[in-house]
């Protein structure tokens, strides 16, 4: 299977540090200002899978960015959706670009559109300010998959939100490989993973 993932989500809410914990298994603290499209392939129940995945920028309006938005919902097939659990306007956005997602997929498949919410920064318990009841909730309500995580702690916990959304990916019965068309936008990744990037993630 071969599919197209977005992760998106405020600033500073961890979308880097999930990627490259996904890509590299390491959390090195600062990422820059990066946004890149990542190859990452690996055996999911004894089945080769490969996600090409667009660490994204947030834009404070999707409309402001309506189109550039529209791109990135129209090319994925799931999304990864973060917020920080000390941070609840990045979980109150979460629950807005499930909205706009949802409305700017074609109507028929919307319900069925794969999404997993991550909280992430779990490791910063004391700071919490988004419980852990309010993120299943919102998942509930919103037919979405809900992961608890931290992207500095733990490798495991990341792993499990990309099977996740591939057990998502799998139930929308996406089979089909479609063209990575934005290959022109991708930058290249810091000086940190150019070296790595000669060796297969
Ligand atoms: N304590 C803790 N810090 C984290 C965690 N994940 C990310 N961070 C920190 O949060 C900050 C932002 O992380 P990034 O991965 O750059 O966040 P981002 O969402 O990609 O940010 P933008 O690129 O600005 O949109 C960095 O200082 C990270 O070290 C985590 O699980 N726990």
């Amino acid at each position: 299977m071969d599919a197209n993932i977005v992760v998106m989500g405020m600033e500073s809410v961890g979308k880097s540090a999930l990627t490259v914990r996904l890509l590299t298994r390491r959390f090195i603290g600062e990422y820059g200002d990066i946004e890149s499209i990542y190859s990452h392939s690996f055996i999911v129940d004894g089945r080769a899978v490969t996600l090409n995945i667009w660490d994204s920028h947030y834009s404070q309006d999707f409309s402001a960015d309506s189109s550039l938005f529209e791109k990135k919902v129209r090319w994925a097939d799931g999304f990864v959706l973060v917020y920080s659990i000390c941070d609840r306007a990045s979980f109150n956005t979460v629950s807005r670009l499930i909205q706009t997602i949802k409305s700017t997929k074609d109507c028929l498949s919307a319900d069925k559109v794969p999404i997993v919410i991550v909280g992430n920064k779990r490791d910063l318990h004391h700071r919490r300010t988004v419980t852990s009841e309010e993120g299943r909730l919102l998942a509930l309500n919103t037919d979405c998959q809900f992961y608890e995580v931290s992207a500095a702690e733990n490798y495991h916990s990341v792993l499990m939100v990309f099977h996740g959304l591939v057990d998502r990916l799998k139930d929308a019965k996406l089979t089909t490989k479609k063209p990575l068309r934005l290959k022109g936008i991708v930058k290249s990744m810091s000086a940190v993973f150019a070296r790595r990037r000669t060796e297969s993630f």
